[in-house]
């Protein structure tokens, strides 16, 4: 887990640290994946994951890899193309599998092991200090299984845990947040004041049909599972597909009917659309991102409220590679008798990257936008814009930030919200403070930011355009010091430059919010501990650290941490 995790914390400008080999920090995580390492803390030890011995087995408790021949040589380092018998300790990094060798305790990940399962699998790639796994087939199951509702489950890349218990997923995501803010934030799980710490995950509630946006994919060549359970399902005479992407492959799409993450008016659409676009009378051919030919690119829906109803409003936008609406006039009229259907859009792409953005952008049927509302306020949201895909879990986090925020509400507070996006933490603020000032790259979601707060009658809140990893000594001179930071990056954390900003600046408060703890745990050790080797001293105190499920099934997990200046 530590070792992958160091590979996600260590992207170019986002820590010196993370790339140094001789660091502590790299050190930490080396530690954390050998047996050399520091006998493991006592919330180690408790690990709710522990591997009980499987049935059959003479080996000890702890997880057992031996390859099929003779046993493992020492130090055991597995050969690329090793069949390894395996046993999955705990879930880490994206969710991969945590198993480790017997005797030297060398780390071997694999993806869709969960904790319990014994399982064999092929090593298919090696780096200094785990090797990665190809499950080959289970032989035992995991710990806390349970039938996935889903069909696709095993095949598609999304939800990877559908068979674990919620209960189980949830401890799992817990716990790698903790291992991460101790082996990458160094932080000593075994100190008292720690303990306060590290909140209880929040869990979701609603842990089907709960995401307001997925995006499908047309694809000329038809990803058929090898796994004989699904073969006679996908059998079809085309090779055309509408669905997701296969794990690891930008031209291979998994076809599917339905998708138990969106939610059932969407499923309707995706249903009338799967019936009819692969009719040969209606002219359609899915775009080809090999030979750049074909009309189909992707399917997105998108799900908002009716601001006076409440009731579900449907985007639909079709990603084509040209501009031909009499080719898709008969979709549009099918789909658009489907009552919560308000949008139909065509963004066209000419270009032969495959992304959905579109350079044009034409209204097919009702409006351009729908709208979502969120604590209070309402949102306008566009076919490109990014908003949370999570709604109702969105209340949730934002409830949680505000709370850390712990604002005065007197009106007197200036907040800063960086990586603001279309406004919308700032603006579920900005009723309390001062004034809001919020930083984003994307030019469209500032312009999105300030139709919301006009929308919303909000006029404490300006919203700049700006690249923050490339801000320089004068960041800040455009607006007073801030009481209270939010930070919400994506999931490459923050650059040098803003973590060095932020301990010159000495905010009283910094919100972290974060959806790749290992990145979190890395930022939060500078802000913290500094970063001795760039002479950069540590000014605040970690107080709370809160796991937000936000999305049941697949292996993302968001964080709210609050700091505070010491
Ligand atoms: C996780 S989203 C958070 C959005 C927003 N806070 C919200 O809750 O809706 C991260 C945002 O950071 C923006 N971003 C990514 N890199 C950036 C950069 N270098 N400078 C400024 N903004 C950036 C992205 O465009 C995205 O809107």
């Amino acid at each position: 887990m530590a070792a992958a995790a160091a590979a996600a914390a260590a992207a170019p400008g986002f820590g010196a640290r993370s790339l140094n080999a001789r660091s502590p920090f790299l050190l930490a995580l080396r530690c954390s994946a050998s047996s050399a390492c520091p006998s493991p803390s006592p919330s180690r030890d408790s690990d709710p994951f522990e591997t009980p011995p499987p049935p059959n087995s003479s080996s000890s408790s702890t997880a057992a890899a031996t390859t099929m021949a003779t046993s493992p040589p020492r130090p055991f380092f597995p050969k690329r193309g090793q069949t390894l018998e395996l046993v999955c300790e705990s879930l880490a990094f994206k969710g991969k599998g945590v198993c480790r060798a017997a005797d030297t305790g060398f780390v071997l990940m694999c993806d869709r092991a969960l904790p319990g399962e014994r399982f064999l699998g092929r090593v298919s790639r090696k780096k200094p200090t785990y090797a990665e796994v190809t499950k080959l087939k289970t032989l035992t199951p995991h710990r806390d299984f349970v039938e996935a509702p889903c069909e696709y489950a095993s095949h598609c890349g999304g939800c990877k845990t559908q068979n674990l218990l919620y209960e189980a997923q949830i401890r799992a995501k817990e716990q790698q947040v903790r291992d991460l803010i101790v082996h990458v934030g160094r932080f000593d799980d075994r100190d008292p004041d720690f303990a306060g710490v590290l909140k209880p995950i929040v869990p979701c509630d609603v842990q089907f049909h709960y995401r307001n946006k997925m995006e499908f994919s047309f694809g000329a060549q038809r990803w058929v599972p090898r796994d004989e359970s699904m073969v006679g399902k996908d059998k079809t005479d085309s090779g055309f597909a509408l669905g997701l992407h296969a794990p690891g492959f930008f031209d291979k799409v998994l076809h599917v009917e339905k998708c138990l993450l969106q939610s059932e008016a969407a499923n309707k659409v995706l249903a009338v659309i799967q019936d009819s676009w692969m009719d040969p009378s209606l002219g359609f051919s899915p775009y080809n991102v090999h030979t750049h030919r074909g009309f189909l690119k992707h399917l997105m829906l998108r799900m908002g409220r009716h601001l006076n109803t409440g009731l579900p409003e449907l985007m639909v936008n079709f990603v084509t590679a040209s501009y031909k609406p009499e080719l898709l006039e008969p979709l549009v009229s099918k789909i658009s008798a489907i009552p919560e259907v308000v949008s139909i859009l065509n963004n066209v792409n000419t270009s032969v990257g495959n992304t959905s953005v579109g350079e044009e952008e034409y209204t097919l049927y009702g409006k351009s936008t729908i709208t979502e509302m969120l604590r209070g306020l309402t949102f306008q949201i566009s076919a490109n814009s990014f908003f949370q895909t999570n709604s109702k879990q969105a209340e949730v986090l934002y409830k949680l930030i505000e709370d850390c925020a712990g604002l005065k509400g007197d009106g007197s507070e200036i907040v800063l919200d960086l990586f603001c996006g279309t406004g919308t933490i700032g603006l579920t603020l900005a009723r309390k403070v001062r004034h809001v000032y919020g930083y984003e790259v994307v030019a469209e979601a500032i312009s999105d930011a300030q139709r919301n707060a006009e929308l919303n009658g909000i006029h404490n809140a300006t919203f700049v355009q700006g690249d923050l990893n490339k801000i320089n000594d004068t960041f800040g001179n455009d607006f007073p010091k801030p009481d209270i930071v939010i930070s919400d990056p994506n999931r490459p954390g923050m650059h040098m430059k803003l973590i060095k900003y932020l301990l010159k600046t000495q905010a009283p408060r910094i919100v972290y919010v974060s959806c790749n703890p290992a990145t979190c745990a890395r930022d939060i050790d500078y802000l913290c501990h500094g970063v001795d080797e760039r002479g950069i001293k540590g000014r605040y105190l970690l107080k709370r650290v809160i796991p937000v499920d936000m999305f049941p099934h697949t292996p993302h997990i968001e964080c709210v941490c609050l700091l505070e200046l010491c």
